[in-house]
C-alpha cells in the first residue's frame, strides 16, 4: 500500500490493514439501496460505508463507528476506502458524512490512548497522522456534510476537507477543544486551523477550547454553509458540483500549492511529533485526566 508522500514509517496496522478487517465486508460490493444501475454498487467495511455513483464521479462515505470516535480500526478503514477511490479514475469527489445519529465524529478514540502502552499510542498516532496527510493532500474534492457534533479530532477531519456544510442544530458544535481536556493540539492541527480561520481567530479559539455553534462557526469561517438538517446532503452535493466544475488538473495543482507547506512540516517532523504525543499522553497526570474524562462521558450517558 502506498503511503502519503515521503513517508518514513509504516504503522503495523497500515502495513497489513486487512488483518484488522477480518470478518468485515471491506472490498465486498453490494447493490446500493434503490440502486442497481451503473455505478450503484456500494462497498465498505464495518465502520465505513461507501456509496459510489460512477455517473457523477462522486462517492458518499459514511462513518458508522460508535460515536464515530476515531479508533485505530476506523482510521485504517478510512485510509483504505480513500485509497480505493483515489485509485479509481472514475471518481473525482467524496462527500464525507456520518451514519450515527447526532454525531459527525467524536474525535480521537480516547480508549486508544488511555491505559495503553507507548507502542500502541505511537501506532495510533501514526495512523492519525496518515489519515490527515491523505485527506489534506487528496487529489479528490472532499466535502464534509456535518450532520452532528464535531469536536476536536472530528473538527480536524472536517478541516482537512475542501468544503464544510454544517446542519443548523445548536447541539452540533464544532471546534478544537483540546485545552479544555488539558491537552494541547499539535502544531499541524494548529496550522490547519490557522489556514482555515486565520491567526487571531485560531489563537483565541485554541486557547479557549471553543466549540462553535453553527451560526458562530459560519461567522468565523470554520464552515462554508449552515443549512437545515434535512438539506445537508443536497447542499453538499451542490457544493460538490461547484468544485467539480473546475478542471481537475488546475484545481489539484492549486490545492497542492496551498496545502503542501503545511503537510511537509509534519512530514519533516513526523517521528518527533509521534514521540511528543506518546510522552505527553503517557504521563501519569494525563492518563489520570483521560480516565476521569472517559468516566464522565460514560456516566453522562446513564
Ligand atoms: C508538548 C505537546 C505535545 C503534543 C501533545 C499532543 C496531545 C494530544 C493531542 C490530541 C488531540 C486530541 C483531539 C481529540 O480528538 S480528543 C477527543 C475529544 N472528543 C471529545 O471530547 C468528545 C467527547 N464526546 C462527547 O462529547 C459526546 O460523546 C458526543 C460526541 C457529543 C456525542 O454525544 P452523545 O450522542 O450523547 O453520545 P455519548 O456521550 O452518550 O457517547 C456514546 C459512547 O461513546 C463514548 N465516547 C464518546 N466520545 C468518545 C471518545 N472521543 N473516545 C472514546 N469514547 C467516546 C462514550 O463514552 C459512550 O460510550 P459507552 O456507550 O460505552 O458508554
Amino acid at each position: 500500500m502506498a503511503l502519503a508522500s515521503g513517508v518514513r514509517f509504516a504503522p503495523r496496522a497500515l502495513l497489513r490493514p486487512w488483518a484488522l478487517l477480518r470478518g468485515t465486508t471491506l472490498g465486498r460490493t453490494e447493490p446500493a439501496a434503490g440502486g442497481g444501475g451503473d455505478g450503484a454498487r456500494r462497498f465498505g467495511s464495518q465502520r465505513v460505508l461507501v456509496e459510489p455513483d460512477a455517473a457523477s464521479g462522486v462517492a458518499v462515505m459514511k462513518l458508522r463507528n460508535p460515536s464515530n470516535a476515531l479508533s485505530l480500526e476506523l482510521l485504517t478503514e478510512l485510509v483504505i476506502s480513500l485509497e480505493k477511490l483515489e485509485n479509481d479514475k472514475t471518481f473525482r469527489g467524496i462527500i464525507l458524512t456520518s451514519d450515527c445519529p447526532r454525531v459527525f465524529c467524536a474525535g480521537l478514540d480516547l480508549t486508544e490512548i488511555c491505559g495503553r502502552n507507548p507502542a500502541h499510542c505511537a501506532e495510533y498516532w501514526k495512523a492519525m497522522q496518515e489519515l490527515w496527510l491523505r485527506m489534506y493532500l487528496s487529489s479528490l474534492v472532499l466535502v464534509a456534510a456535518i450532520n452532528g457534533a464535531c469536536p476536536a479530532g472530528g473538527c480536524i477531519i472536517a478541516l482537512s476537507c475542501d468544503c464544510r456544510v454544517l446542519a443548523d442544530n445548536p447541539k452540533y458544535r464544532i471546534g478544537l477543544n483540546e485545552t479544555l481536556l488539558g491537552i494541547i493540539a499539535p502544531f499541524w492541527l494548529k496550522d490547519t486551523y490557522v489556514n482555515t480561520i486565520g491567526h487571531r481567530a485560531s489563537e483565541q479559539a485554541l486557547q479557549l477550547g471553543s466549540l462553535f455553534p453553527p451560526a458562530e462557526a459560519l461567522q468565523v469561517g470554520l464552515v462554508d454553509q449552515v443549512v437545515p438538517e434535512d438539506q445537508v446532503q443536497s447542499t453538499a452535493l451542490s457544493e460538490m458540483a461547484r468544485w467539480l466544475a473546475v478542471p481537475d488538473h488546475a484545481r489539484q495543482l492549486t490545492k497542492n500549492m496551498m496545502r503542501k507547506a503545511t503537510a511537509d512540516r509534519l512530514l519533516r517532523q513526523r517521528d518527533a511529533d509521534t514521540q511528543n504525543f506518546v510522552s505527553f499522553v503517557c504521563r501519569d497526570s494525563i492518563q489520570k485526566s483521560l480516565q476521569a474524562y472517559l468516566e464522565k462521558l460514560r456516566q453522562r450517558k446513564g
